[in-house]
This record gives C-alpha cells, sequence and structure tokens, in this order.
C-alpha cells in the first residue's frame, strides 16, 4: 500500500475526528510499541521465530541485520501493512492489524523512495498530503507540519518548484523523508533511509532524526551502516534468522563479544600494529621498554562492526538459535 492510498481514506474524516485529542498515552510503563513472541510464516517458510521487543516515546531504535533477517517484514508488520502469524504487537496502544486511520495519521512511514506523482511540483504535493493531517491536529501534536518549514528541515527549499520527477536519487529521498514527517508523527519508521544519500545529505539526515526524538518522536529505523546505527541509535536490535540475537548501545554491545585491541604506534620513523586482549598491560611494556622513542599511539578497542560481524558469523555458521538463547538468557 502506498503512502497516498493510506491517506486517502483520511480524507473521508467527520467533524468527530476534529474534536478528539488524537494524542492518547502510550502504554502504562511509557512503552510507545510492544512486540511479543512475534512470528511470521510464508508459506512453509518461518521468517520471524519470536521476536519481542519495545521502544519507549522519543527513543531512536535500530534494526541491523544481514539481508532477509527479517528487518523489513517487522517494520511492515508494525505498520499495518503485513499481517503476522502469530504474537502480540501494539503500536501506541493499538493493534497495527485493526488500526484506523486516527491511528494511521499518528505514524510516519518512510517506505522506498516515492515513485508516483513524478508531474507534481515537490511543494505542491507536500502541501497536498499535509491537509489529509489536519483533522488530526490536537493542542499537544500540531498536525500538519507546514510545508515552508518541511522544506527547510530536509534541506529542499530551493527545489519547492520542481517536478518530483526532475529530482536527484538523493533529493528524492529526502522528499521521501519529508512526506514521511508531514504528519508531525509520534512514530516514524525508516526502512534504510539514506540509501543513496551524499555524506552532507546524511549528516542532516541524522539532524533530522535527532530533532525527532528530542520532540519525542520513537523513530525506528533499518539500515545496513554501522556507523549510523551507532551515531544514530539509543538502542540496536541485532537481527539474524528471524530472531533478535542481541541488544544494547553501541558500546553495550561490543563488550559482548570477545574481541583484541588494536595497538597502533611509531618507533624510529616505523609504523607498527598489535593485536592483543590485554591493551593496558602491552601498552605498560611497550613504554617501559621504549619510552620516549614511542609515538603516534592509538588503541581501538572492539567495535559495532566487530560485535556485529562475530554475531552474523555465528549466525552463518548456523548458530543464529544458540545466540538467541544465550541473548534470552541474558535479558531473563
Ligand atoms: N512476500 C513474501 N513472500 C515470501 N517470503 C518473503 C516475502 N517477503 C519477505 N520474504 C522473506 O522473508 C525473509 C525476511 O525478509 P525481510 O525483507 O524482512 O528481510 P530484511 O532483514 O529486511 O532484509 P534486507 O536487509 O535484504 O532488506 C527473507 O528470507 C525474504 O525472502
Amino acid at each position: 500500500m502506498t503512502d497516498m492510498a493510506m491517506l486517502d481514506g483520511g480524507q473521508q474524516r467527520t467533524a468527530a475526528a476534529d474534536r478528539a485529542d488524537p494524542d492518547s498515552s502510550p502504554d502504562g510503563d511509557g512503552a510507545v510499541i510492544q512486540v511479543r513472541d512475534l512470528r511470521m510464516r510464508y508459506g512453509g517458510a518461518d521468517v520471524l521465530k519470536g521476536v519481542s521487543f519495545t521502544a519507549r516515546r522519543g527513543e531512536v531504535l535500530t534494526l541491523l541485520g544481514p539481508n532477509g533477517a527479517g528487518k523489513s517484514t517487522t517494520i511492515e508488520i508494525l505498520e499495518g501493512f503485513r499481517m503476522r502469524s502469530g504474537g502480540q504487537v501494539t503500536v501506541l496502544g493499538t493493534d497495527p492489524a485493526h488500526g484506523d486511520e486516527r491511528w494511521r495519521a499518528r505514524l510516519g512511514v518512510v517506505l522506498q523512495s516515492w515513485r508516483d506523482h513524478g508531474r507534481w511540483k515537490v511543494e505542491e504535493l507536500l502541501a497536498y498530503l499535509a491537509r489529509f493531517y489536519g483533522p488530526y491536529s490536537s493542542p499537544r501534536r500540531r498536525r500538519p507540519r507546514p510545508v515552508p518549514e518541511l522544506l527547510e528541515t530536509v534541506g529542499l527549499t530551493q527545489y519547492a518548484g520542481n517536478r518530483v520527477n526532475t529530482l536527484s536519487g538523493g533529493q528524492r529521498r529526502r522528499l521521501d523523508v519529508a512526506i514521511g514527517i508531514v504528519g508531525n508523527p509520534e512514530v516514524l519508521f525508516l526502512d534504510e533511509p539514506t540509501a543513496g544519500f551524499d555524506p552532507e545529505a546524511r549528516r542532516d539526515f541524522h539532524d533530522i532524526v535527532h530533532g525527532l526524538a528530542d520532540e519525542d518522536t520513537t523513530v525506528i529505523l533499518t539500515t545496513h551502516d554501522l556507523d549510523e546505527a551507532e551515531k544514530l541509535a539509543d538502542r540496536i536490535l541485532i537481527m539474524a534468522g528471524g530472531r533478535i540475537v542481541a541488544e544494547g548501545s553501541a558500546d553495550q554491545l561490543a563488550a559482548q563479544v570477545p574481541a583484541d585491541a588494536e595497538v597502533k604506534w611509531t618507533r624510529d620513523g616505523r609504523r607498527f600494529v598489535h593485536s592483543t586482549s590485554d591493551a593496558t598491560g602491552f601498552l605498560r611494556g611497550l613504554l617501559e621498554e621504549h619510552g620516549d622513542r614511542i609515538a603516534d599511539l592509538e588503541v581501538r578497542r572492539a567495535s559495532l562492526e566487530d560485535a556485529y560481524m562475530t554475531l552474523v558469523h555465528r549466525h552463518e555458521s548456523g548458530s543464529a538459535e544458540e545466540a538467541a538463547l544465550e541473548f534470552a538468557e541474558e535479558i531473563r
């Protein structure tokens, strides 16, 4: 379903929508999203095998995992675009399988690049979409965002009058993001949002996500960019084989894997590199032996990339179930 199809129903809203406050509280403990034992089966294949997690208001959660891990399927179920095979899911207190237009108006979705309406001008398209959100505005959450502000936020002001089909790939992706946030969502879903972004656009996008989180928007995003996950996420969920095999901040994840630190230095103009499980002891010995002759010293500890690679390799060598069980033990 496209955003447009999703929004067309919203046009039929009655005055009742204007009267009610669409911003009800999240679930009692502050959880905006609750997922318990989520399962998905396509034909005979189980692609989600019991996924559980929660997301709080204003939290940025990143789903990481190799191709086919089940990230998009999870997100699409939360968005209400896909019916699950089992488990319990609530988003803003509603089961996505039964979400109505009011509920949808509180979500923002950035799917694959916006391909329809190529002949529309950027600001016309945004203004058109914006008006569907008006009936769902509330004192706590104004809807929609004003289009000029939106254009400024995503860096498209100078392209406001351009037709959508003349935008570059990265500019279109910026437009996708603008479409995702035009309704000032409480929960924003982003499926690989920065694919095709240049470094500056990527940094602008990171600023947008931080700004949204500051406004108490919960952001769930998938990415294959570990650096991006590290920069953006309050919490990272690593998925493999239809399960969450690890969860935590980038630092917490890095601490979970046994990985050596890498020590680099120069001595008498020569460059050296050494891997060690005891960086402190190694450095003590190095300085005792060579003292002032050591220069350009760098110590690189295990990173998110190390943690990710270790978990993915475990999965590829068939021990994802073990990793998931270990993880389940840890959080018990
Ligand atoms: N409509 C479908 N019918 C059958 N199988 C599907 C369908 N959609 C997805 N799958 C399968 O479900 C599994 C999970 O797919 P999903 O798209 O959720 O993975 P992903 O983690 O998002 O991958 P990627 O990183 O490649 O986007 C894959 O094995 C995929 O082939």
